[in-house]
Protein backbone atom coordinates (compact mmCIF):
# COMPACT_ATOMS: atom_id res chain seq x y z
CA UNK A 1 0.00 0.00 0.00
CA UNK A 2 1.55 3.44 -1.42
CA UNK A 3 2.01 5.97 1.45
CA UNK A 4 2.95 9.75 0.37
CA UNK A 5 2.78 12.06 2.71
CA UNK A 6 0.98 15.52 2.56
CA UNK A 7 2.02 18.76 4.74
CA UNK A 8 0.67 21.57 5.86
CA UNK A 9 1.92 24.73 7.34
CA UNK A 10 2.19 23.15 10.75
CA UNK A 11 3.53 20.57 9.11
CA UNK A 12 1.14 18.13 10.19
CA UNK A 13 1.40 14.37 8.87
CA UNK A 14 -1.41 14.09 6.51
CA UNK A 15 -1.87 10.82 5.22
CA UNK A 16 -2.49 9.62 1.42
CA UNK A 17 -6.08 8.89 0.78
CA UNK A 18 -4.74 5.24 0.58
CA UNK A 19 -5.08 4.81 4.35
CA UNK A 20 -8.98 5.30 5.30
CA UNK A 21 -9.10 5.53 9.19
CA UNK A 22 -11.07 3.22 10.86
CA UNK A 23 -12.04 2.33 14.03
CA UNK A 24 -11.59 -1.28 15.72
CA UNK A 25 -14.76 -2.49 14.26
CA UNK A 26 -13.05 -1.30 10.85
CA UNK A 27 -15.49 1.27 10.20
CA UNK A 28 -15.22 4.42 8.52
CA UNK A 29 -13.70 6.73 11.81
CA UNK A 30 -16.62 9.65 11.58
CA UNK A 31 -20.14 7.77 11.58
CA UNK A 32 -22.19 11.31 13.09
CA UNK A 33 -24.94 8.74 13.72
CA UNK A 34 -22.69 7.02 15.69
CA UNK A 35 -19.90 9.97 17.13
CA UNK A 36 -23.08 12.16 18.23
CA UNK A 37 -23.49 9.89 20.90
CA UNK A 38 -20.14 9.22 22.69
CA UNK A 39 -19.45 11.36 25.30
CA UNK A 40 -15.99 11.93 24.60
CA UNK A 41 -14.21 12.92 21.22
CA UNK A 42 -11.90 11.03 19.20
CA UNK A 43 -8.57 12.72 19.38
CA UNK A 44 -8.21 13.21 15.68
CA UNK A 45 -11.55 15.55 15.69
CA UNK A 46 -9.95 17.97 18.71
CA UNK A 47 -8.43 21.22 17.22
CA UNK A 48 -5.26 23.24 18.70
CA UNK A 49 -6.11 25.61 20.99
CA UNK A 50 -5.53 28.52 18.76
CA UNK A 51 -8.40 27.76 15.96
CA UNK A 52 -10.31 27.54 18.65
CA UNK A 53 -10.68 30.93 19.91
CA UNK A 54 -14.10 31.58 20.74
CA UNK A 55 -16.05 34.78 19.87
CA UNK A 56 -19.73 36.63 20.77
CA UNK A 57 -19.19 39.53 18.72
CA UNK A 58 -21.12 39.42 15.58
CA UNK A 59 -20.38 41.07 12.48
CA UNK A 60 -21.51 44.46 11.32
CA UNK A 61 -21.18 45.03 7.83
CA UNK A 62 -23.92 46.64 5.22
CA UNK A 63 -25.92 44.32 3.26
CA UNK A 64 -25.18 45.11 -0.72
CA UNK A 65 -28.13 45.14 -2.21
CA UNK A 66 -27.91 44.19 -6.18
CA UNK A 67 -31.46 45.08 -7.07
CA UNK A 68 -30.41 48.52 -8.42
CA UNK A 69 -27.03 47.48 -10.09
CA UNK A 70 -29.11 44.64 -12.14
CA UNK A 71 -31.32 46.99 -12.96
CA UNK A 72 -28.35 49.79 -13.86
CA UNK A 73 -29.71 52.44 -11.55
CA UNK A 74 -26.41 54.57 -11.75
CA UNK A 75 -27.20 55.36 -8.23
CA UNK A 76 -27.46 52.33 -6.79
CA UNK A 77 -24.36 50.93 -8.97
CA UNK A 78 -22.05 53.58 -7.63
CA UNK A 79 -23.39 52.87 -3.52
CA UNK A 80 -22.91 49.26 -4.30
CA UNK A 81 -19.33 50.15 -6.08
CA UNK A 82 -18.60 52.19 -3.53
CA UNK A 83 -19.72 49.06 -0.65
CA UNK A 84 -17.48 46.37 -2.67
CA UNK A 85 -14.37 48.41 -2.61
CA UNK A 86 -14.34 49.04 0.67
CA UNK A 87 -15.37 45.24 2.02
CA UNK A 88 -13.06 43.65 -0.55
CA UNK A 89 -10.12 46.05 0.49
CA UNK A 90 -10.01 45.32 3.92
CA UNK A 91 -11.06 41.61 4.48
CA UNK A 92 -12.52 40.48 0.93
CA UNK A 93 -16.47 39.69 2.70
CA UNK A 94 -19.76 40.96 1.80
CA UNK A 95 -23.51 40.11 1.41
CA UNK A 96 -25.85 40.51 -0.90
CA UNK A 97 -29.38 40.88 -1.23
CA UNK A 98 -31.88 41.14 -4.08
CA UNK A 99 -29.66 38.74 -5.78
CA UNK A 100 -32.20 37.30 -8.40
CA UNK A 101 -32.55 34.06 -6.73
CA UNK A 102 -36.01 32.41 -6.19
CA UNK A 103 -36.27 31.41 -2.39
CA UNK A 104 -38.06 28.33 -2.86
CA UNK A 105 -35.24 27.06 -5.04
CA UNK A 106 -33.11 27.78 -2.56
CA UNK A 107 -35.33 25.96 0.07
CA UNK A 108 -35.84 23.25 -2.24
CA UNK A 109 -31.90 22.55 -2.34
CA UNK A 110 -31.56 22.69 1.40
CA UNK A 111 -34.55 20.22 1.48
CA UNK A 112 -33.11 17.60 -0.84
CA UNK A 113 -29.84 17.88 0.25
CA UNK A 114 -30.82 16.42 3.36
CA UNK A 115 -32.32 13.63 1.86
CA UNK A 116 -28.56 12.69 0.77
CA UNK A 117 -27.06 13.13 3.96
CA UNK A 118 -30.08 11.48 5.81
CA UNK A 119 -28.86 8.21 3.53
CA UNK A 120 -27.29 5.64 5.72
CA UNK A 121 -23.20 5.55 5.94
CA UNK A 122 -22.51 2.38 3.76
CA UNK A 123 -24.99 4.29 0.79
CA UNK A 124 -23.01 7.26 1.41
CA UNK A 125 -19.85 5.50 0.95
CA UNK A 126 -21.17 3.95 -2.82
CA UNK A 127 -20.59 7.42 -4.07
CA UNK A 128 -17.40 8.44 -1.71
CA UNK A 129 -15.18 10.81 -3.26
CA UNK A 130 -12.26 9.42 -5.21
CA UNK A 131 -8.89 10.20 -3.68
CA UNK A 132 -7.21 13.03 -5.99
CA UNK A 133 -10.64 13.86 -7.21
CA UNK A 134 -13.28 16.00 -5.87
CA UNK A 135 -16.53 15.35 -6.98
CA UNK A 136 -18.97 12.82 -4.02
CA UNK A 137 -19.22 12.40 -0.43
CA UNK A 138 -16.23 12.73 2.48
CA UNK A 139 -16.76 11.85 5.97
CA UNK A 140 -15.15 14.23 7.63
CA UNK A 141 -12.13 14.12 5.28
CA UNK A 142 -10.89 11.07 7.02
CA UNK A 143 -9.85 9.21 4.28
CA UNK A 144 -7.32 12.52 3.87
CA UNK A 145 -6.26 13.46 7.05
CA UNK A 146 -4.93 11.67 10.23
CA UNK A 147 -5.99 14.65 12.61
CA UNK A 148 -7.28 18.01 12.82
CA UNK A 149 -10.68 16.28 11.51
CA UNK A 150 -13.42 18.70 10.46
CA UNK A 151 -16.86 17.84 12.66
CA UNK A 152 -18.87 17.63 8.97
CA UNK A 153 -19.93 15.31 6.00
CA UNK A 154 -19.60 16.82 2.44
CA UNK A 155 -21.09 16.59 -1.27
CA UNK A 156 -19.29 18.39 -4.11
CA UNK A 157 -19.87 17.77 -7.56
CA UNK A 158 -18.66 19.94 -10.31
CA UNK A 159 -20.67 22.78 -12.48
CA UNK A 160 -19.28 23.57 -15.99
CA UNK A 161 -22.44 26.04 -17.04
CA UNK A 162 -21.73 26.31 -20.68
CA UNK A 163 -24.72 25.78 -23.47
CA UNK A 164 -26.68 24.15 -20.12
CA UNK A 165 -25.76 20.59 -20.61
CA UNK A 166 -27.57 18.70 -17.79
CA UNK A 167 -24.08 17.61 -16.47
CA UNK A 168 -25.19 18.16 -12.80
CA UNK A 169 -28.32 15.63 -13.31
CA UNK A 170 -26.62 12.98 -14.95
CA UNK A 171 -24.19 13.17 -12.10
CA UNK A 172 -26.95 12.63 -9.42
CA UNK A 173 -28.48 10.05 -11.56
CA UNK A 174 -25.01 7.93 -11.58
CA UNK A 175 -23.85 8.70 -8.37
CA UNK A 176 -26.59 8.39 -6.24
CA UNK A 177 -29.16 6.76 -8.68
CA UNK A 178 -32.44 7.35 -10.72
CA UNK A 179 -34.65 8.06 -6.73
CA UNK A 180 -32.16 11.23 -7.02
CA UNK A 181 -32.83 12.72 -10.37
CA UNK A 182 -35.11 15.31 -9.11
CA UNK A 183 -32.59 16.34 -6.77
CA UNK A 184 -29.91 16.55 -9.67
CA UNK A 185 -33.11 19.02 -11.13
CA UNK A 186 -33.14 21.21 -8.46
CA UNK A 187 -29.42 21.51 -8.12
CA UNK A 188 -28.60 22.00 -11.62
CA UNK A 189 -31.30 25.09 -11.83
CA UNK A 190 -29.11 26.14 -8.55
CA UNK A 191 -26.21 26.03 -10.11
CA UNK A 192 -27.18 27.99 -13.11
CA UNK A 193 -28.83 30.33 -11.05
CA UNK A 194 -25.19 30.73 -9.09
CA UNK A 195 -23.39 30.93 -12.15
CA UNK A 196 -25.77 33.70 -13.27
CA UNK A 197 -25.06 35.85 -10.06
CA UNK A 198 -21.29 35.28 -10.27
CA UNK A 199 -20.81 37.09 -13.52
CA UNK A 200 -23.18 39.81 -11.95
CA UNK A 201 -20.57 40.18 -9.08
CA UNK A 202 -17.48 39.86 -11.29
CA UNK A 203 -18.86 42.99 -13.04
CA UNK A 204 -19.45 44.79 -10.09
CA UNK A 205 -15.92 43.64 -8.63
CA UNK A 206 -14.22 45.08 -12.26
CA UNK A 207 -16.17 48.25 -11.78
CA UNK A 208 -14.71 48.79 -8.50
CA UNK A 209 -11.69 47.96 -9.51
CA UNK A 210 -11.71 50.79 -12.33
CA UNK A 211 -11.08 48.33 -15.43
CA UNK A 212 -13.14 47.05 -18.55
CA UNK A 213 -16.68 45.85 -16.54
CA UNK A 214 -16.84 42.82 -18.64
CA UNK A 215 -13.29 41.73 -18.58
CA UNK A 216 -13.68 38.93 -15.34
CA UNK A 217 -16.85 38.10 -16.80
CA UNK A 218 -15.28 36.86 -19.93
CA UNK A 219 -12.61 35.15 -17.77
CA UNK A 220 -14.91 33.05 -15.88
CA UNK A 221 -17.75 32.31 -18.28
CA UNK A 222 -16.27 29.23 -19.63
CA UNK A 223 -15.18 28.22 -16.00
CA UNK A 224 -15.79 25.58 -14.23
CA UNK A 225 -16.97 25.29 -10.98
CA UNK A 226 -17.69 23.20 -8.07
CA UNK A 227 -20.63 22.81 -5.55
CA UNK A 228 -20.27 21.94 -2.63
CA UNK A 229 -22.61 20.95 0.29
CA UNK A 230 -21.73 20.84 3.89
CA UNK A 231 -23.65 19.20 7.15
CA UNK A 232 -22.13 19.97 10.21
CA UNK A 233 -24.20 17.47 12.77
CA UNK A 234 -24.31 18.52 16.57
CA UNK A 235 -21.52 17.94 18.62
CA UNK A 236 -21.69 17.54 22.41
CA UNK A 237 -17.82 18.88 22.56
CA UNK A 238 -18.39 21.52 19.96
CA UNK A 239 -16.14 23.93 21.85
CA UNK A 240 -12.78 21.33 20.80
CA UNK A 241 -13.19 20.59 17.42
CA UNK A 242 -14.50 22.68 14.16
CA UNK A 243 -16.75 22.68 10.75
CA UNK A 244 -13.86 23.61 8.93
CA UNK A 245 -10.92 25.14 10.03
CA UNK A 246 -9.45 28.21 9.35
CA UNK A 247 -9.15 29.47 5.76
CA UNK A 248 -9.34 31.04 2.61
CA UNK A 249 -10.83 29.56 0.37
CA UNK A 250 -8.22 28.89 -3.09
CA UNK A 251 -10.84 29.15 -5.20
CA UNK A 252 -12.00 32.68 -7.00
CA UNK A 253 -15.47 33.71 -5.81
CA UNK A 254 -17.58 31.88 -3.16
CA UNK A 255 -21.20 32.25 -2.73
CA UNK A 256 -22.30 30.60 0.28
CA UNK A 257 -25.70 30.46 1.61
CA UNK A 258 -26.35 29.11 5.11
CA UNK A 259 -28.92 28.21 6.96
CA UNK A 260 -30.88 29.75 10.88
CA UNK A 261 -28.42 28.12 12.67
CA UNK A 262 -25.50 30.20 12.53
CA UNK A 263 -21.51 29.02 12.42
CA UNK A 264 -20.11 30.79 9.84
CA UNK A 265 -17.11 33.43 11.39
CA UNK A 266 -14.84 35.61 9.73
CA UNK A 267 -11.61 36.87 10.51
CA UNK A 268 -11.13 40.61 10.46
CA UNK A 269 -8.78 42.84 12.20
CA UNK A 270 -7.27 40.30 13.95
CA UNK A 271 -10.82 38.85 15.68
CA UNK A 272 -13.19 36.59 14.85
CA UNK A 273 -16.74 37.65 13.68
CA UNK A 274 -19.89 35.42 13.88
CA UNK A 275 -21.89 35.95 10.66
CA UNK A 276 -25.97 36.10 11.00
CA UNK A 277 -27.65 33.90 9.49
CA UNK A 278 -29.91 35.89 6.61
CA UNK A 279 -32.30 33.38 4.61
CA UNK A 280 -32.64 36.16 2.03
CA UNK A 281 -29.18 36.85 1.60
CA UNK A 282 -25.73 35.27 -0.03
CA UNK A 283 -22.35 35.98 1.75
CA UNK A 284 -19.77 36.74 -0.93
CA UNK A 285 -15.89 36.18 -0.31
CA UNK A 286 -12.76 36.43 -2.68
CA UNK A 287 -11.03 33.49 -2.84
CA UNK A 288 -7.27 33.14 -3.52
CA UNK A 289 -7.56 32.92 -6.99
CA UNK A 290 -9.21 36.08 -7.34
CA UNK A 291 -6.63 38.13 -5.24
CA UNK A 292 -4.07 37.27 -7.93
CA UNK A 293 -6.44 38.19 -11.08
CA UNK A 294 -6.75 41.44 -9.31
CA UNK A 295 -2.95 41.87 -8.01
CA UNK A 296 -3.77 41.62 -4.22
CA UNK A 297 -5.90 44.69 -4.42
CA UNK A 298 -8.75 42.52 -2.99
CA UNK A 299 -7.96 40.32 0.05
CA UNK A 300 -9.31 36.62 0.43
CA UNK A 301 -11.12 36.51 3.24
CA UNK A 302 -9.84 34.01 5.92
CA UNK A 303 -13.03 32.30 7.40
CA UNK A 304 -14.03 29.34 9.07
CA UNK A 305 -17.31 27.53 10.72
CA UNK A 306 -17.70 26.48 14.21
CA UNK A 307 -20.40 23.60 14.98
CA UNK A 308 -23.47 23.61 17.65
CA UNK A 309 -23.80 21.48 20.84
CA UNK A 310 -27.65 20.69 19.91
CA UNK A 311 -28.40 21.68 16.53
CA UNK A 312 -27.28 20.41 13.14
CA UNK A 313 -26.22 23.05 10.55
CA UNK A 314 -26.20 23.11 6.86
CA UNK A 315 -24.49 25.41 4.52
CA UNK A 316 -24.31 25.11 -0.05
CA UNK A 317 -21.44 26.66 -1.17
CA UNK A 318 -20.81 27.61 -4.55
CA UNK A 319 -17.28 27.72 -5.48
CA UNK A 320 -16.39 29.55 -8.51
CA UNK A 321 -13.46 28.60 -11.02
CA UNK A 322 -11.83 29.37 -14.29
CA UNK A 323 -11.16 27.53 -17.00
CA UNK A 324 -8.51 24.68 -15.11
CA UNK A 325 -5.76 26.07 -17.97
CA UNK A 326 -6.66 29.44 -18.16
CA UNK A 327 -3.52 31.41 -17.11
CA UNK A 328 -4.43 33.60 -13.84
CA UNK A 329 -2.86 36.92 -14.37
CA UNK A 330 -4.36 40.45 -13.49
CA UNK A 331 -5.36 42.66 -16.08
CA UNK A 332 -2.75 45.04 -17.95
CA UNK A 333 -5.29 47.79 -17.03
CA UNK A 334 -5.40 47.29 -13.60
CA UNK A 335 -1.43 46.89 -13.75
CA UNK A 336 -1.31 50.33 -15.40
CA UNK A 337 -3.55 51.59 -13.07
CA UNK A 338 -2.05 51.02 -10.22
CA UNK A 339 1.64 50.85 -11.47
CA UNK A 340 2.71 48.53 -8.61
CA UNK A 341 5.21 44.88 -9.44
CA UNK A 342 3.65 41.87 -9.87
CA UNK A 343 2.57 40.01 -6.47
CA UNK A 344 2.04 36.74 -7.60
CA UNK A 345 3.77 34.69 -10.41
CA UNK A 346 1.51 33.04 -13.43
CA UNK A 347 -0.55 30.19 -12.42
CA UNK A 348 -3.15 27.81 -13.42
CA UNK A 349 -6.47 26.99 -11.27
CA UNK A 350 -5.35 23.09 -12.27
CA UNK A 351 -1.97 23.46 -10.60
CA UNK A 352 -3.70 25.09 -7.84
CA UNK A 353 -6.63 22.73 -7.41
CA UNK A 354 -3.64 19.71 -7.52
CA UNK A 355 -1.80 21.35 -4.97
CA UNK A 356 -4.97 21.28 -2.52
CA UNK A 357 -6.24 18.01 -3.23
CA UNK A 358 -3.23 16.23 -3.68
CA UNK A 359 -0.11 17.83 -1.96
CA UNK A 360 -1.73 20.41 0.98
CA UNK A 361 -4.52 21.00 3.11
CA UNK A 362 -6.32 24.43 2.44
CA UNK A 363 -5.74 26.92 5.23
CA UNK A 364 -4.82 30.00 6.00
CA UNK A 365 -1.40 29.81 4.08
CA UNK A 366 -1.86 27.74 1.09
CA UNK A 367 -0.64 30.69 -1.24
CA UNK A 368 1.95 31.52 0.54
CA UNK A 369 2.79 27.87 0.11
CA UNK A 370 1.91 26.91 -3.29
CA UNK A 371 4.31 29.78 -5.10
CA UNK A 372 7.28 28.01 -3.90
CA UNK A 373 5.93 24.22 -4.51
CA UNK A 374 4.86 25.51 -8.22
CA UNK A 375 8.48 27.31 -9.11
CA UNK A 376 10.38 24.24 -7.69
CA UNK A 377 7.98 22.10 -9.93
CA UNK A 378 8.08 24.55 -13.19
CA UNK A 379 11.51 26.39 -12.58
CA UNK A 380 10.18 28.92 -15.60
CA UNK A 381 7.14 30.32 -14.27
CA UNK A 382 6.80 33.64 -15.43
CA UNK A 383 6.93 35.99 -12.65
C1 LIG B 1 -10.64 24.06 -3.70
C2 LIG B 1 -11.22 23.76 -2.54
C3 LIG B 1 -10.59 22.97 -1.45
C4 LIG B 1 -11.63 23.09 -0.31
C5 LIG B 1 -12.94 23.22 -1.05
C6 LIG B 1 -12.59 24.22 -2.13
C7 LIG B 1 -12.49 25.63 -1.47
C8 LIG B 1 -12.32 25.54 0.06
C9 LIG B 1 -11.37 24.41 0.49
C10 LIG B 1 -11.47 23.98 1.97
C11 LIG B 1 -12.93 24.02 2.45
C12 LIG B 1 -10.60 24.83 2.92
C13 LIG B 1 -10.54 24.20 4.33
C14 LIG B 1 -9.96 22.76 4.25
C15 LIG B 1 -10.76 21.84 3.30
C16 LIG B 1 -9.97 20.52 3.17
C17 LIG B 1 -12.14 21.47 3.90
O1 LIG B 1 -12.31 21.62 5.14
O2 LIG B 1 -13.02 20.97 3.18
C18 LIG B 1 -10.86 22.55 1.92
C19 LIG B 1 -11.62 21.94 0.74
C20 LIG B 1 -11.04 20.61 0.21
O3 LIG B 1 -9.81 20.49 -0.01
O4 LIG B 1 -11.87 19.68 0.01
O1 LIG C 1 -20.14 26.16 6.27
C1 LIG C 1 -19.69 27.33 6.30
O2 LIG C 1 -20.32 28.28 6.79
C2 LIG C 1 -18.31 27.63 5.69
C3 LIG C 1 -17.85 26.53 4.76
C4 LIG C 1 -16.60 26.92 4.01
O3 LIG C 1 -15.92 27.90 4.32
C5 LIG C 1 -16.17 26.12 2.87
O4 LIG C 1 -16.79 25.05 2.62
O5 LIG C 1 -15.18 26.58 2.19
FE1 LIG D 1 -14.49 28.45 2.77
Amino acid sequence: MSLSVLMDSSSTILLHPSIEPRDETGSVLFDPSKLQKQSSLPSEFIWPCGDLVHTQEELNEPLIDLGGFIKGDEEATAHAVDLVKTACSKHGFFQVTNHGVDSNLIQAAYQEIDAVFKLPLNKKLGFQRKPGGFSGYSAAHADRFSAKLPWKETFSFGYQGLNSDPSVVHYFSSALGEDFEHTGWIYQKYCEKMRELSLVIFELLAISLGIDRLHYRKFFEDGNSIMRCNYYPPCNNSGLTLGTGPHSDPTSLTILHQDQVGGLEVFINNKWYAVRPRQDAFVINIGDTFMALCNGRYKSCLHRAVVNKERERRSLVYFVCPKEDKIVRPPQDLMCRSGGPRVYPDFTWSDLLDFTQNHYRADVATLQSFFPWLLSSNPTSNF
